[in-house]
């Protein structure tokens, strides 16, 4: 039985406010998306009144869940503070309520320091791959170092932060919805001996998404901290790519102990990348060092060696900008084919050349982490 935006929203008009006005005329919801089954939408709400409307936000939850086909329903609570109050030109930050009651993720005036964002439960380290734009391999880095780093004999998890255009499934050859565990938390999907959790898994990969500003926050938010990780060292998040508002937020809102940056060789991408390294540091986020992807061309019958984008470049940039270089890693079929397949390169052929590759970078990345050693860093708010 195929659900309609309508049914949701003929549910959601006898769910009620604290105020008593139905949901559906409060102005307070999202755009509500409806795919395959599966719901989710945002109740964008006053900071002060969180506490009154997490029932409503439960209840609602459990309305939708109810409408015969519908498999799973996803409502998150959010709460957006003006961007008026003395920013010279930042972005608003977006506090925004775990969804089942969690500690707001932000507090702190206008231009003052935010408290550190409360920590994820049972996962030590949270790391973010990231990238100054689309296409450069960050995805593909980000579960290779996943599985590199569970190769060294860490709990490792992987969050698929990039909501628009969630890729861990596909590179993952995962499919399936997550179940709801006890706690009415999300049980992540197992994948190579890693727990991930993606927004891809919510939403079909193909339906095309608007993601509004709180909306951004409420999927981050659910997936982060509404999925019961179990005990995890360290939680590998593939950002989405750019450096724009929704990433600033996201590089704010989550616990990070540390960035790694994915570039090619390129200037222009090396430019991005830049601009990448200059936001964690805005947030005070150390990065842990710069990948280069699709470094260099090995030809795989003559194995001559092309430096195709003028190899080297981000290695010449880390050291400009005193950051860690982290390795490189060569363009090759192989770890295309594999990675379209769902059959990662480090999870399948372990010794191969490229594996290699991936898991000295990993064992830099925990190096780093071991060497940065210290507690989550103080979070600068934008005002
Ligand atoms: N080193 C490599 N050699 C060959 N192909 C690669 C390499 N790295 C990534 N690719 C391929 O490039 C394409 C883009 O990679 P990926 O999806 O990881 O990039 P991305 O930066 O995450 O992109 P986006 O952020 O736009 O989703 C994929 O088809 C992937 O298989």
């Amino acid at each position: 039985m195929s659900v309609s935006q309508d049914d949701v929203v003929a549910t959601l008009a006898r769910v009620k406010g604290p105020d008593g006005v139905p949901l559906t005329a409060g102005g307070t919801l999202s755009e509500i998306v409806v795919s395959d089954g599966k719901v989710f939408f945002s109740i964008t709400v006053d900071a002060g009144a969180v506490k009154a409307w997490e029932p409503v936000r439960a209840a609602a939850e459990a309305a939708v869940r109810a409408i015969p086909g519908v498999t799973s329903a996803l409502v998150a609570l959010t709460a957006e503070r003006s961007a008026s109050a003395g920013g010279a030109g930042g972005p608003a930050v977006r506090r925004v309520s775990g969804a089942a009651g969690g500690a707001p993720a932000a507090a702190g005036g206008a231009g003052g320091h935010a408290a550190p964002q409360p920590a994820v439960p049972g996962v030590e380290t949270i790391i973010a791959v990231a990238s100054g734009k689309g296409g450069v391999g960050k995805s593909t880095t980000a579960v290779n170092l996943a599985l590199g780093l569970a190769a060294t004999g860490l709990r490792v998890g992987l969050l698929d932060a990039d909501i628009y255009g969630p890729s861990v499934p596909r590179l993952l050859g995962l499919k399936g919805r997550p179940q709801m565990g006890p706690g009415n938390k999300l049980i992540p999907m197992k994948g190579f001996g890693l727990e991930v959790m993606s927004i891809g898994f919510l939403v079909e990969e193909e339906t095309p998404m608007i993601w509004r500003g709180p909306m951004v926050m409420s999927a981050l938010t659910q997936m982060l901290r509404e999925v019961d990780w179990g005990r995890l060292d360290v939680l590998v998040v593939d950002m989405p790519p750019g450096t724009g508002d929704a990433q600033l937020t996201m590089a704010q809102q989550v616990p990070l102990k540390g960035a790694v940056i994915v570039s090619t060789p390129q200037d222009l991408a090396l430019i991005d990348a830049r601009r990448g390294i200059a936001m964690f540091r805005r947030v005070d986020v150390p990065v842990l060092g710069i990948v280069e992807n699709m470094s260099y061309f090995l030809c795989p019958k003559c194995g001559e060696r092309s430096d195709l984008f003028g190899h080297g470049g981000a290695r010449d940039e880390a050291a400009r900008l005193g950051v860690p270089f982290l390795g490189e890693v060569p363009l090759h079929m192989d770890i295309r084919a594999t990675s379209d397949a769902g059959r990662p390169l480090v999870a399948t052929a372990p010794d191969g050349p490229h594996a290699v590759i991936y898991r000295d970078i990993a064992v830099k990345v925990r190096d780093q982490l071991a060497a940065a050693g210290r507690a989550a860093p103080q979070i600068v708010m934008e005002g």
